[in-house]
């Protein structure tokens, strides 16, 4: 079984080397290593194998790989933000095999056809692009066949598991509030609504990552010792040659599983590629191993003293994610109806799995939505946010501007603040924020710091949208049979005497009827203080992206249509770097569909015949 920590003599150079053995990364790598027993693939992965570590295949274990201590998933500390109140938030992203599909909520959310159409890029129109987003799937879900794929190595359906009382009951509450139920808000056309959520899990509840829909299978068969993966392995920096084609690639081990016994610094080795070198290391990974290449802005690549192979400006350039805010709400649930146990650590993981816990297939997220706001709603939001609504949104009617869901369960940072009782969390996310950040190097070494900026809520445009998520997913809440209030610390502050006043209902306040509660009214004064709690709380939704942009040259564009990098030869990227737009949606499933279309894109180009069929052997 080819999975190494060290490598062998033998595969020191192969055809094919892969940087990051994500989600990207690996639906790549499985698809070239199926296409041709003949075409050696090293696939090299930062992080440790995935094949059965209970947080990546649990999906109830979820929050465990958030932990500092994890070794499944890698934190990067952005810069202090003056508009996130001097706060340096953490951008979590998968560290291990599998990448951020191992590590995930697991929600499966595709985007919206407006938004491979906005990429205006030659052969990644959602027409174009269909044929491969059904090739991800084996989708057990609503809907029409025409929109779905039916035999391809990622799973998709509700695990076997499902609050149903919950569900139902906040889709009667959405409904209350004016957002109809949708069947299949994953067909690409669908804008606004909620939907009972499916995620990336088998029919039974196991995770189904990258790893194990594309690289596992093929580990295991006997069948392809043409495929090699190397993990616990940092890629430093891409090798060129005088003509400035990639040959290779520098490694050095993860220092976090090199075992503290005598001996000298871990050394850096030489990997060769005889094809073709593909970074694959994510947005906040790409950008960094090519500016360590010498490939990326001048000025920056001076800085972190590292000679300039090629100059790319727009490298590291437009980073974007999106902006994430959640409030807790207390309810009347039991013990039993919530993930609290595992969120809040009161059940321990050997107890899970000692009694095979039902909800260890569950991710707590069966309500989700896609909304759009309503013209009324526009205007108030005021004249900058119109403006740019009417030019993005108005007329485009495919396009959402929100994603809210629940999470069943106290999902906080803060433990502290943690009071006996169960809880429903309501989690917002702006789909397409105009504020830009950038991720660049500051030293030649992957051991140093990056300068990373978020720039969340740097573009006041972001703000009046989130404003009003909050207020509307309040509606909602207050419209279910388990509201009981609002859990203070996950809130705004609002003024004495306000309307808006946080509350706390036992059940003889609770108003049994949804058609007795009247919204609430909010003045200027409440609007600030939602503001205030904002950019005292707004942070990722792991959706990093667009770092290095597919885009005209000209245009701070890093790769051509072909995910070629501009400048050198014998260089690809494929990841979620190169999304030039945002998406409408979780990005795992773009990251997946970036994968097969960089395939389809690479076997053209060594004259392979990759199968439309989704299946892999
Ligand atoms: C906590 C969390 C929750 C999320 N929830 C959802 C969700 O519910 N639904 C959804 O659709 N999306 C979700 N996402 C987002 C989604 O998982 C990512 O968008 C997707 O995984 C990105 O794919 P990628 O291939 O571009 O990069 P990744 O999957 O991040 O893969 C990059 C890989 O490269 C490796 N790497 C980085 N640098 C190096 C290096 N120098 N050398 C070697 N290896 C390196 C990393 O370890 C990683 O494994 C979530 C992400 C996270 C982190």
């Amino acid at each position: 079984m080819p999975l190494w920590k060290a490598l062998p003599d033998g595969v020191r150079e192969v055809d094919i080397i892969i940087a990051g053995g994500g989600t990207a990364g690996c639906t790549l790598a499985g698809r070239l290593a199926a296409a041709d027993p003949d075409l050696s693939i090293l696939l090299i992965e930062g992080g440790r194998d995935n094949y059965d570590v209970p947080s990546v295949v649990h999906l109830g274990l979820m929050t465990q790989n958030l932990a500092p201590q994890t070794l499944t998933a890698n934190f990067h500390k952005a810069n202090a933000s003056k508009e996130l109140a001097g706060r340096e938030v953490i951008v979590p992203t998968g560290g291990c095999l599998g990448g951020g599909s191992s590590v995930n909520l697991g929600l499966y959310t595709r985007g919206q056809r407006v938004d491979y159409d906005s990429w205006e890029t030659q052969g990644w129109s959602t027409k174009e692009l269909l044929p491969y987003l059904k090739k991800i799937e084996t989708y057990h879900g609503p809907g029409d066949a025409k929109d779905h794929g039916f035999d391809g190595p990622i799973h998709v359906s509700d695990g076997g598991f499902r609050q149903k009382k919950m569900m139902d009951d906040l889709i009667e509450a959405s409904g209350a509030t004016g957002w109809p139920e949708v069947r299949d808000l994953q067909n690409l056309e669908e804008s606004s609504g909620v939907q009972r959520w499916l995620r990336t899990v088998t029919l039974d509840g196991r995770r189904s990552t990258a790893a194990h829909g594309y690289i596992h299978p093929l580990l295991r068969d006997g069948n392809h010792p043409n495929l090699h993966v190397l993990t616990e392995t940092h890629v430093v920096r891409v090798l060129f040659d005088e003509n400035k084609r990639a040959v290779g690639v520098e490694v050095t081990p993860n220092p976090n599983f090199v075992p503290a016994l005598p001996g000298g610094t871990p050394s850096k080795t030489t990997l060769r590629a005889r094809k073709l070198v593909v970074l694959s290391a994510g947005a906040l990974g790409s950008a960094p191993i090519l500016e360590r290449s010498g490939v990326g802005n001048p000025d920056i690549l001076k800085r972190a003293g590292v000679p300039l192979v090629e100059a790319l400006p727009g490298m590291g350039f437009a980073y974007q994610d999106h902006p994430f805010t959640l409030n807790v709400y207390k309810t009347n649930f039991a013990w039993e109806e919530t993930m609290d146990r595992f969120y809040t650590g009161q059940k321990t993981v050997e107890e899970a799995l000692a009694d095979k816990d039902e909800m260890l297939k569950w991710n707590g997220v069966d309500f989700g939505s896609k909304l759009r706001p309503s013209e009324a709603d526009v205007e108030r939001m005021g004249p900058e946010f119109k403006a740019f609504w009417d030019k993005e949104f108005k007329d485009e009617l495919n396009r959402p501007l929100m994603f809210s869901g629940t999470l069943a369960g106290f999902i906080y940072s803060d433990p502290t603040v943690h009071q006996p009782g169960q809880y429903h969390s309501f989690a917002n996310f702006l789909l397409y924020p105009r504020s830009r950040g950038h991720v660049h190097i500051t030293g030649p070494e992957v051991s140093d710091q990056l300068d990373f900026d978020t720039g969340f809520l740097r573009d006041t445009v972001d703000i009046p949208p989130l404003v009003w998520a909050y207020k509307n997913t309040r509606e909602i809440m207050r419209r279910s049979s388990f509201y009981r209030g609002e859990f203070e610390p996950t809130h705004p502050v609002f003024p004495a005497g306000s309307r808006a006043a946080l509350r706390t209902l036992d059940d003889k306040l609770y108003k049994s009827s949804r058609s007795e509660v009247e919204n609430i009214e909010y003045t200027a004064e409440d609007d600030a203080a939602i503001e205030e709690f904002l950019r005292r709380t707004v942070g990722t939704t792991w959706h990093s992206l667009g770092t290095c942009m597919m885009a005209p040259r000209d245009e701070m564009g890093v790769v051509d249509k072909d995910l070629n990098v501009y400048g050198v030869t014998g260089l690809k990227i494929v990841d979620l770097s190169i999304p030039p737009r945002n998406i409408g949606g979780n990005t795992n499933n773009t990251a997946f569909m970036i994968g097969e279309k960089g395939a389809g894109i690479i076997a053209g180009e060594l004259g392979l015949e990759l199968s439309i069929s989704g299946r892999l052997i």
